[in-house]
């Protein structure tokens, strides 16, 4: 309950704090903002009393200056030297401030002060005749557009080219200077200058022709902007520097010459998905653009789940996507040396073995471990013991003794496991964790960034501590989005429960998102990179609509993929007459704009898409019907109904056209597809496998994601396509005229092509 009294101890407090707080020339919005931070709030109490000691005063911009090193600085064993420069008036800019920062930054072990004074400027004055001289030198350089720009010129490259020279000058006089210039030129502002600008007019865009565009945009490139150099690590933030650090990093970069060094290391207990495309982009991109390597390491520390089809599948879908591994690695290859690690671990009292039940574990809020404090001597038999199989599975575990971001106390290094492992067979029964191993591995394969995705931010510190404490070389984590795909699911466990429910074949049926599914659906792997690519390295944490992917699948087939005239469901025309002798045959381009091109025929029988008939036409119908033409498409000929035949049950069987040439007399609303010499072929259309866009969201499906699965999402046509194709390869993509396009499937047989349905021709028509 308030009594007046807490009221007025409060109130005295709030005082005391505004006071020193206020001494900082602060807002009274920062200096609430302040008050939520004792960390900051004690820093900046003991700075002041510092300047009081000093019988330094502290005006406006020494406030600031204060407020920035306590807000900027990474290290409170910087703020004493730099804070020194300050109440010394020698660091008297923020500037200043930024490059002292910096400096201390990127030499974080030792810095003499004289090199920091030198780094931010100490005693270099710029006069105000220095100014006005590079100012001058700069209006001249613009006189033309000051003139005719007026007030309207942008001062601002002046203001920056100046800066640049004259680096430690103070920006105030700089841009006073420029105006004053400017203002001696034109003279007083005229009623015209503050006029509020014109804005020009934009061009309406014009409408894209419905032709086929070549493509002359250049390849999308990833932006990495904002990665370290290799050996600077240490400038990174949270990143942990010790007094063996710069002797580690100097031993590494002898051993890689400063070369860039990724990883992509997946588990191999399942196949890659669309998400494991942008880790892959991510990873060997990064190393390819700044001449590095990126290794493939299978991070196999899990034996129950690993299986031999899964490294395999792996490194096909890494070499798909156009990308080859530096070197094929395995966390298993370090058993030995990270076991023997850990015994080190525990020699030094960082690693105990621990009897807590994996439930005990569970949580954040749990209890320190009876174990922590046990002797080293008893851990090291014990870890022997379990290394030996002493131990029943989860009756010991090695624990570190750190603490993870989120307050998680003591990680597990090593657990038991009486399972034999895919490349090490029964050699061992105790398995590191991936806390345990994937920073060290990191660190002996010299990785310089270990890009992951941003779960793993959580376990920044474990990685650093481990590597520092075991006196390992220490890379570099950096986190990135994971890309989420909606109307799917891509957990390799949900996937299973699909496939033993019969809703899909197999990992790669083409409505999954796997990569083996979206290559049997026929997406070329470029637009798959241009697509990652295009989301760069952050990306929605939702789920993303697949039509985006789908689009630049369809800008990449539109210039690769060959055409070809194919009808789903086919409807016999018969030519009762023709302009043109037939049967008639003209040359086609495959893809229209290049090179090489096709012979199309047509005779007397050929076929339409049902689709394309109608009896009578309304006024949004523009295909064939009784009252109305249809051009056919290539050949130049537009079709007029003569006679329909129907078949007993009522249906449409035949219809019989005469065929004119194509004159400004005739002209047709619209040109559609046809085949005469055919072969049958099957054709799978697909559509969304899951209705909601998170089928996996209790809110959207309360039922669980197996209830939201749309049973329509596959469709079979005994369609007639062109028999010029013959039997192309498995993955060959074409675009069916006017339908979408297809990619032959390894179902193909020597009888009949089977086509997936890879996307249709335009957006709206993919929804389903
Ligand atoms: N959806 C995703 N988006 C981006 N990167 C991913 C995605 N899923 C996994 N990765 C990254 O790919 C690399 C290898 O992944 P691994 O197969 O071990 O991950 P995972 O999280 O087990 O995948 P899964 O989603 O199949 O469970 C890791 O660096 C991981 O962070
Ligand atoms: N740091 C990472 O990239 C994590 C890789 C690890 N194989 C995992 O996903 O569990």
């Amino acid at each position: 309950m308030f009594t007046f009294r807490s009221l007025v101890t409060n109130a005295i407090s709030t005082i005391r704090r505004m006071s020193y707080l206020s001494r900082l020339g602060l807002s009274e919005a920062k200096i609430k903002d302040t008050e939520k931070n004792a960390g900051l709030c004690a820093t900046l109490k003991r700075m002041l009393e510092e300047a009081d000691e000093r019988g330094v005063g502290v005006d406006k911009n020494t406030g600031t200056l204060i407020y920035n090193l306590a807000t900027k600085v990474k290290k409170q064993e910087h703020i004493p030297a730099i804070y020194n420069l300050v109440l010394e008036r020698k660091i008297l800019n923020d500037m200043q401030l930024v490059a002292a920062l910096e400096f201390v930054k990127a030499n974080p072990v030792k810095f003499e002060v004289p090199a920091l004074e030198d780094a931010c400027g100490v005693g270099v004055v710029v006069t105000p005749q220095q100014i006005r001289e590079a100012v001058l030198e700069k209006i001249e350089k613009n006189l033309g557009q000051i003139k005719t720009q007026r007030y309207r010129f942008n001062s601002g490259p002046i203001m920056g080219m100046i800066r640049k020279e004259l680096k430690w000058s103070d920006g105030k006089l700089v841009k006073q200077e420029i105006d004053s210039q400017i203002a001696s030129i034109l003279g007083a502002k005229t009623a015209e200058d503050s006029k509020p600008a014109q804005k020009k007019k934009q061009k309406k865009p014009e409408k894209k022709p419905a032709t086929v565009e070549v493509k002359t945009e250049e390849p999308v490139e990833l932006s990495f902007a904002g990665f370290h150099k290799p050996g600077q690590n240490y400038t990174t933030e949270g990143y942990v520097v010790t007094d063996n650090t710069m002797r580690l990093m100097k031993e590494h970069l002898e051993r890689t010459g400063g070369q860039v060094r990724t990883r992509f290391p997946p588990e191999p207990n399942g196949i890659l998905h669309i998400g494991h495309a942008k880790a892959i982009n991510i990873n060997f991109g990064f190393a390819k653009k700044h001449d590095g390597v990126c290794y493939l390491r299978y991070d196999d520390t899990n034996p129950e789940k690993e299986e031999e089809k899964f490294f395999t599948s792996i490194l096909d879908m890494v070499t798909w996507l156009g990308y080859t591994p530096f070197k094929v690695t395995h966390s298993s290859d370090n058993f030995q040396r990270l076991y023997d690690l850990a015994v080190e671990l525990i020699k030094s009292g960082d690693a105990y073995v621990c009897h807590q039940t994996a439930d005990e574990m569970k949580g954040f809020e749990v209890k320190e471990s009876p174990w922590r404090n046990r002797p080293i001597e008893e851990s090291l038999l014990l870890f022997e013991d379990m290394k030996n199989g002493k131990f029943d599975e989860g009756a010991a575990t090695l624990r570190m003794k750190c603490v993870l971001e989120e307050g998680k106390l003591d990680p597990v290094a090593y657990r038991i496991k009486f399972v034999p492992h895919h490349r090490t067979g029964n050699s061992w029964c105790v398995y590191p964790t991936y806390d345990y191993t994937h920073c060290l591995c990191d660190s002996f394969e010299d990785i310089t960034h270990s890009l992951c995705t941003k779960e793993f931010q959580s376990r920044r510190s474990s990685y650093y501590w481990l590597c520092n404490v075991l006196e390992q070389y220490c890379p570099v984590q950096w986190e990135y989005g994971r890309l989420n795909i909606g109307y799917t699911i891509m957990s390799k466990r949900k996937i299973s429960k699909l496939i033993a429910e019969g809703i899909v074949a197999d990992f790669d049926d083409p409505r999954l998102f796997t990569l083996t599914a979206l290559r049997r659906r026929g997406f070329p792997p470029q637009a798959i990179n241009t697509f990652v690519k295009k989301l760069g390295l952050t990306g929605a944490l939702t789920q993303l609509d697949p039509l985006m992917l789908e689009s630049c699948v369809r800008d990449e087939l539109n210039v690769t993929a060959g055409r070809v005239m194919a009808v789903l469901e086919p409807l016999k025309v018969t030519v009762v007459s023709c302009d043109e002798k037939l049967p008639y045959s003209v040359n086609v381009a495959n893809i229209p704009g290049q090179e090489p091109s096709h012979q199309v025929c047509i005779n007397s029988t050929l076929f339409i898409d049902r689709s394309d008939f109608r009896i009578t036409a309304d006024k949004d119908y523009r295909r064939l019907s009784t009252d109305q033409t249809v051009g056919l498409k290539h050949v130049g000929m537009v079709a007029t109904v003569t006679k329909v035949e129907h078949s007993a049950d009522g249906e449409v069987s035949e219809v019989q056209v005469k065929l004119a040439k194509l004159s400004d007399t005739n002209k047709p609303k619209a040109f559609i597809q046809w085949v005469s010499d055919y072969q049958v072929a099957e054709v799978r259309e697909y559509s969304r496998l899951f209705n909601h866009r998170c089928p996996e969201d209790p809110e959207e499906v309360p039922g669980g994601f197996l209830t939201d699965v749309n049973t329509d999402s596959l469709k079979i046509y005994a369609a007639y396509v062109e028999s010029r194709i013959g039997r192309p390869p498995v993955y060959t993509n074409f675009q069916f005229e006017r339908i979408g396009y297809y990619t032959v499937d390894e179902d193909s047989t020597s009888g009949t092509v089977v086509f997936n349905n890879t996307v249709s021709l335009r957006e709206d028509s993919g929804k389903s």
